[in-house]
């Protein structure tokens, strides 16, 4: 009978006949999950508020809102939500940091609970996933291999020159690079009366880091070389924060063109490096170390007799640094370097008084050296306002928190997706007076004669704490190298009729268009330093 009374009851659906009892069953089953979610929802600490956010669609999240620049929503975003605040990407919630208090709350005074990296779908293939930089560990194992990692860097980058007049190895290899781009300019200029300067100066800027890696340099049409280095930002599209396939798994599995193409170069970048390593293995000499490879592999040897070592790093963990400083080493200096001459260009009274400044403290005898920058502020103000107004590092690398935590009166889970938002912090109403205006006098003090380093510290362009950049450094000292040298003897310009468009194009490092319309004329003629 009570079968019968269950049919009459029973209700028709597009899929068939639905019971009471079934309708019964899922009414149970949806309060259930409805009170899981609720009580894990109530675990937050009472003390602490939900992170505020915008709402979002279901199982896409707020993936559409991103769009193709997802700094500049992020900044419109954090106007409205704070400092602190989550989105979601696919089913992936991510916590979004701005502001230069908050970032320097979270990644130094919280350094720890900031520090991790998330697991990221297309980090996996950065090193076949050993990468120090892009890989999950954050823990001794990669504290280890990042100070190794530093002290190789400082090696063979502030290290004395032995075969040269130049105050340190890093100078020799810069000034040695930079001469040649002279050259080839002034070359370019000749033959085609307009030229790229891209190309020419990626393969430059890959030689200081090859140079200080492997003791090596290329030629500047190697066609292995320039497969890797001479990108449109195949890597950085990619690898960008919040490239979909990383948070929406499904995306995963259909075929995708960039990430075919990001594959194959992490491929062929790791058949390059491992390459060279093996031929630094085979002709190994303890007593000659020649570069970062050499310094690495006398470290693998070492260990093995150094039983005392807290943590033991396998060969492999060792010798792929190499990897991350190659990678590292040559798209951001070749990117800064780039926006550089874009906006020499389009500020050709800016450009003029850098040259002022240079024919005044240098002149026209001897070769820029590292030693001048303190005594160059406008040079220096022209290159922080490069990195401030281009903030072509619009997010750092994604970070992860390693435990639950707070922040900014927040509750804030373990292994929750931080994106640090470098590019907000560089246009920020409350830090900078027009942020949109390009001007490097920002920076100096009043009376012109030094850079105002209270300014220029709140420029955020290599992350801060335990994951700021280790070739900050490094990559400074190349940039200011390379252009006080192009700039002493050189005057960039664009063909007459033409523009150079400085707007970025998204990506872990954003470009801008090419541009194939520059033009040189030599200032004057300085004798080889040598
Ligand atoms: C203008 C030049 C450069 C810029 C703007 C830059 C910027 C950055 C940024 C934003 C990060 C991520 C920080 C974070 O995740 O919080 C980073 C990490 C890193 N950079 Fe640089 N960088 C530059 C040059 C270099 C150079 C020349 C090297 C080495 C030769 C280098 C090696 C590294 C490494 C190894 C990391 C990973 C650190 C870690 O995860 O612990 N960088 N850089």
């Amino acid at each position: 009978r009570a079968l019968k009374m269950e049919a009459a009851i029973s209700l028709v659906g597009s899929q068939g006949i639905i019971s009471v009892t079934e309708i019964l069953v899922a009414s149970a089953v949806f309060c259930l999950i409805s009170l899981v979610i609720r009580s894990f929802r109530q675990q937050l600490p009472q003390e602490l508020k939900r992170l505020p956010g915008p709402r979002g669609y279901p199982l896409i999240g707020n993936v559409l809102e991103l769009g193709s620049n997802p700094h500049l929503t992020l900044t419109r975003m954090s106007q409205e939500y704070g400092d602190v605040m989550q989105i979601r990407i696919g089913t992936r919630p991510v916590l979004v940091l701005s502001g230069l208090d908050t970032l320097k709350q979270a990644l130094v005074k919280q350094a720890e609970d900031f520090m991790g990296r998330p697991d990221l779908y297309s980090f996996r293939f950065i090193a076949d996933g050993q990468s120090m930089t892009f890989s999950t560990d954050s823990g001794e194992v990669w504290r280890a291999r990042r100070k190794l990692a530093q002290s190789a860097l400082k090696t063979f980058s502030v290290s004395p020159s032995p075969n040269s007049s130049s105050t340190c190895l890093l100078e020799e290899h810069v000034s040695k690079e930079a001469d040649y781009l002279v050259k080839k300019f002034l070359q370019l200029m000749e033959e085609k009366k307009r030229f790229d300067p891209y190309q020419y100066v990626v393969v430059s800027v890959a030689n200081v880091i090859c140079a200080m890696c492997f003791g090596k340099r290329y030629d500047h049409d190697d066609q292995e070389l320039l497969s890797m280095v001479n990108l449109n930002n195949e890597f950085g599209d990619v690898a960008a924060s919040g490239n979909p396939a990383d948070f929406i798994p499904v995306l995963q599995y259909l075929p995708s063109r960039a990430m075919k193409i990001f594959k194959d170069l992490n491929k062929r970048f790791d058949t390059f490096v491992q390459k060279i390593v093996k031929e630094h293995y085979s002709s190994f000499d303890k007593d000659h170390i020649r570069d970062i490879t050499d310094s690495l592999i006398e470290h693998c040897e070492e260990k093995k007799v150094d039983e005392s070592a807290s943590v033991q790093l396998s060969d492999e963990k060792i010798v792929t640094l190499v990897n991350d400083l190659f990678g590292a080493g040559f798209d951001t200096v070749t990117t800064a370097l780039s926006w550089s001459l874009m906006y020499l260009v389009t500020y050709p009274e800016i450009q003029k008084k850098i040259h002022e400044e240079l024919d005044r403290i240098i002149g026209r005898e001897r070769r820029p050296r590292l030693s001048d920058r303190l005594t160059l502020p406008y040079t220096e103000a022209f290159i922080l306002e490069m990195f401030r107004h281009s903030s072509f590092l619009p997010f750092t690398i994604p970070h992860c928190t390693t435990k639950p935590t707070a922040l900014n009166g927040y509750f804030i889970p373990k292994d929750l997706c931080v994106f640090v938002n470098q590019w907000q912090v560089n246009h920020d109403e409350k830090l900078w007076k027009d942020p949109s205006t390009f001007s490097p006098e920002r920076f100096l003090t009043i009376d012109g004669m030094e850079v105002n380093r209270a300014e220029s510290e709140k420029v955020m362009t290599f992350g801060l704490g335990k994951r700021r950049c280790i070739g900050e450094n490094i990559g400074k000292w190349e940039i200011f190298l390379f252009l006080t040298t192009l700039l002493q003897q050189l005057e960039f310009s664009i063909r007459d009729g033409e523009k150079a468009d400085i707007t970025p194009q998204y990506g872990l490092t954003m470009k801008h268009k090419r541009c194939e319309h520059f033009q040189i004329q030599q200032r004057f003629e300085v004798k080889s330093s040598e």
